[in-house]
C-alpha cells in the first residue's frame, strides 16, 4: 500500500486526470529530437548539442538566467528551425500529441506568425501550417486511445509594430483553428499600451485576447493589460501579489487594483516553473499561487515553455501537490478555471466540464474510495 496522504494524487493519478492549459508557446514546446532533425533537414548549423538529451538540458538552463530577457534568447534556436510548412505542421502535431499523451484534455497553443517567415512563408501559410499540424495531431492521439481540443492564439511580439496586424489575421481565422490574439516578449519598455489600436479593433470585432503581463514588470503593467487594453485574461498575472497585503495575524488585505482582479474573476495564467527561471518567484512554496488559490483569485495551471523549462502540465502538478498538499479536489478546481477561462464559446466550455472534466475527476476520486476500503476491510468490495 502506498503511504500517500488518501486524497493527494499518485504521478499516474495527476497524469490521467483531464488538464485544460491556456497558456503554452508552440515555439517553446518542441522535441529536442525534432530540433535537431529539423535543424539538419533546413540546414540550420548553429545548435548549441547535437543530441537530444543534451539540447534538452541546454535549453532548460539556459533558460535558468533568472532574467526573463535571457530567457527569451533561447527562443531563435527554436524559431529558427520552423521556417518551413512542413517543420511547422510537425511541430504542432507533435505538440497536440505530446499534450494528449500527457492527459491534457483543452489546449490553447499561442506562437507569433511574424516568427516564422524568414524562408518565405506568408502569414496565412503560417497560420494554415500550423492549424493542419493541430488537426493531424488531434486525429494521432484519438488514434492511440487520446482526446485533445487544441485552438491557436496568435501572438504580436510587443517589440515589434505588427500587432494590428496580427490581430486582423486572428480575426480573419477565427472560425479557422484560431481563438484568440495575445502579446509576448520583453515586458520592461514595452507597455502593453503601445498597441492599443490591436486590442480596440478586436474588441470592436467582440474577439478575445489575453496579455503576457505582470511577469517581469509589476502593478503597472497589469493595469494597464486589463484597464486600458481590455485584456479578457492576463498571461501570467503573478505580480497581483504586489498589490496583497497579509499582515502578521493572517488578515489579508487586497488593493484596488488585486481586489478588481478577484471580483470580476479575470483569468491569471500562472505558469510556476517559468517563473521560478525569469526570476519572478523564488520558490516553489513562495510561488503565490499558494496565497492566490487560497483567496479564490481565478487561478488557472499552465507550462509556459515545455522545453525551457524540462516540464508538462502533468509535472507542474506534481511540484503543486508536492509544494502545497493539494488533492484530486484542487486540481478539479484550476482545471475548471481552465476551462472556464477558455476562448470557445460558452456551451462547449461547459460541455466540457460536464461530459470530460467532471467525470473524469468523479473516476479518480473513486479509486481512492475503493482503496480506502479495500485497506479497512483488507478484502475487496464486490461490485453491485
Ligand atoms: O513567458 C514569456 N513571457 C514573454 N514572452 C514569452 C514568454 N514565453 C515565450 N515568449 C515569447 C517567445 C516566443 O518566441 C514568443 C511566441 O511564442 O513568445
Ligand atoms: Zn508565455
Amino acid at each position: 500500500m502506498t503511504s500517500q496522504t488518501p486524497d493527494i494524487p499518485t504521478a499516474d493519478q495527476i497524469r490521467r486526470a483531464p488538464k485544460v492549459l491556456l497558456h503554452d508557446h508552440l515555439d517553446g514546446g518542441l522535441r529536442p529530437g525534432t530540433i535537431i532533425d529539423l535543424a539538419d533537414a533546413t540546414g540550420y548549423t548553429s545548435l548549441p548539442e547535437r543530441e537530444p538529451d543534451k539540447l534538452g538540458i541546454w535549453f532548460r538552463e539556459a533558460a535558468d538566467s533568472g532574467s526573463l530577457e535571457r530567457y527569451l534568447e533561447t527562443f531563435a534556436h527554436t524559431c529558427a528551425v520552423m521556417q518551413t510548412r512542413e517543420a511547422l505542421v510537425r511541430v504542432a502535431a507533435e505538440c497536440a500529441e505530446d499534450l494528449a499523451e500527457d492527459g491534457v484534455v483543452y489546449a490553447e497553443v499561442r506562437y507569433a506568425p511574424e516568427q516564422h517567415l524568414e524562408k518565405g512563408l506568408t502569414l496565412e501559410e503560417v497560420v494554415e501550417a500550423v492549424n493542419e499540424g493541430f488537426r493531424l495531431g488531434e486525429r494521432r492521439a484519438r488514434e492511440s486511445g487520446h482526446r485533445i481540443r487544441v485552438g491557436a492564439l496568435l501572438t504580436a511580439m510587443r517589440h515589434a509594430a505588427r500587432a494590428l496586424e496580427i490581430a486582423e489575421l486572428a480575426n480573419r481565422y477565427r472560425d479557422n483553428g484560431v481563438v484568440g490574439f495575445d502579446i509576448a516578449g520583453a515586458e520592461a519598455g514595452f507597455p502593453p499600451t503601445r498597441h492599443l489600436d490591436a486590442f480596440e479593433y478586436l474588441k470592436r470585432e467582440n474577439n478575445h485576447f489575453t496579455i503576457h503581463a505582470g511577469e517581469a514588470f509589476g502593478l503597472p503593467s497589469i493595469w494597464q493589460a486589463l484597464q486600458w487594453c481590455g485584456a479578457d485574461r492576463l498571461g501570467h498575472g503573478v505580480r497581483i501579489i504586489d498589490d496583497i497585503q497579509v499582515a502578521e495575524d493572517g488578515t489579508v488585505t487586497l488593493g484596488r487594483l488585486a481586489a478588481y482582479v478577484r471580483d470580476k474573476r479575470v483569468p491569471l495564467e500562472l505558469c510556476p516553473t517559468s517563473n521560478l527561471q525569469t526570476g519572478a518567484a523564488a520558490s516553489y512554496a513562495e510561488h503565490p499561487i499558494g496565497l492566490l488559490r487560497s483567496l479564490h483569485f481565478r487561478a488557472t495551471v499552465n507550462t509556459d515553455n515545455r522545453l525551457m523549462s524540462g516540464t508538462s502540465m502533468s509535472r507542474e502538478f506534481e511540484l503543486l501537490t508536492e509544494t502545497f498538499g493539494y488533492t484530486l479536489d484542487d486540481m478539479q478546481w484550476f482545471t475548471v478555471n481552465a476551462m472556464k477561462s477558455a476562448f470557445i464559446p460558452f456551451d462547449e466550455r461547459l460541455a466540457m466540464i460536464s461530459d470530460v472534466i467532471k467525470p473524469g475527476y468523479a473516476e479518480l476520486k473513486s479509486e481512492w474510495l475503493f482503496r480506502q476500503t479495500v485497506t479497512t476491510s483488507g478484502s475487496v468490495p464486490k461490485t453491485p
